[in-house]
């Protein structure tokens, strides 16, 4: 579901922002004070370094410092959008003023607990269920597992031996397709997503269309900034290209991209909310 050929946008090799100071360069010319920011982000890989488990991963104090920072000024507007199960990653982030997307936004939540639920019809939420169900029968083995996160999964692999990685990956995605559902690489996993016109892109839009109307990309005074790691992340700078700035994670430097610029390393999201924070400080 990330359209390489939609619309007018392209993927391209971004260019790189390095060093604190690249990032300093590109967020001081694009925020002031008074204009409002609508800042988006992805969880796992970019709020969060990737850990060998999705249980054991948190904010480093930095982080977590410049984001309450950052939600606690009324000129800002917080979301988290995440392929965690929505409660999941409320939890992980841990702060109220945010609106949360969950399972790639097919949930949604604002902070006033106002919800949208994109509804999976009952035959793909039956094929679901027996995708779970296949796939930990038949590939739930040496060390891979599945997360089952109610409307979508995530097949991890990452404590499986090498020499079988390939295989059990492959027949991974054959299940999930025959299933009818989407597979989307993701780090040492696949990502099992319903067949729906809902993703990260169409739930950025929904967010940003229901907090500040459907001309939202063409406010003047609203500034947008999204971070990802992941190529579900890319539906969102897709949406995003030539109207906010946006941030791809990710080492390869030959990888294309819909976003803006790309960050050679997680740890940079540190001094890029920081930044942020600066402008914003109360
Ligand atoms: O959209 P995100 O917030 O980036 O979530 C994507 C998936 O992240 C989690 O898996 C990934 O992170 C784990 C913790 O660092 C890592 O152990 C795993 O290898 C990664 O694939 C999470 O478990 C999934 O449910 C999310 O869809």
């Amino acid at each position: 579901d990330t359209e390489e050929t939609m619309g007018p946008q392209t993927k391209r090799v971004a260019p790189v922002l390095k060093q604190p100071k690249d990032i300093e360069e590109v967020i001081n010319s694009y925020l002031t004070p008074n204009s409002k920011l609508a800042i988006l982000l992805d969880y796992d890989g970019t709020l969060a370094p990737i850990a060998a488990n999705p249980n054991i991963t948190s904010m480093t104090v930095e982080v977590e410092k410049a984001l309450h920072k950052i939600t606690s000024n009324p000129k800002v507007f917080a979301a988290v959008i995440s392929g965690r199960g929505i409660v999941d990653v409320q939890n992980k982030v841990g702060i109220k003023n945010i609106t949360y997307g969950g399972n790639h936004g097919i949930e949604i939540q604002n902070p006033d607990g106002s919800r949208k639920d994109y509804e999976l019809p009952a035959e793909i939420q039956s094929n679901y269920t027996e995708l779970v169900h296949d796939l930990r029968r038949q590939l739930a083995k040496n060390g891979a597992w599945v997360e089952d996160k109610r409307v979508s999964l995530t097949y991890h692999y990452r404590d499986t031996p090498a020499d079988k990685i390939e295989n059990q990956r492959l027949e991974a995605i054959r299940i999930i397709e025959s299933h009818g559902f989407r597979a989307n690489q993701a780090h040492f996993a696949i990502e099992a997503k319903p067949p729906v016109n809902w993703n990260k892109g169409e739930a950025t839009k929904f967010i940003l269309e229901q907090k500040f109307g459907k001309n939202y990309a063409n406010e003047g005074n609203l500034k947008i900034v999204f971070a990802g790691d992941d190529t579900t992340d890319e539906d969102a700078m897709r949406v995003l290209q030539g109207i906010g700035r946006t941030f791809r994670i990710a080492s390869d430097p030959k990888m294309e991209t819909y976003a803006d610029y790309r960050l050679p390393e997680q740890q940079l999201m540190t001094p890029l909310l920081q930044y942020i924070a600066n402008i914003y400080k109360d």
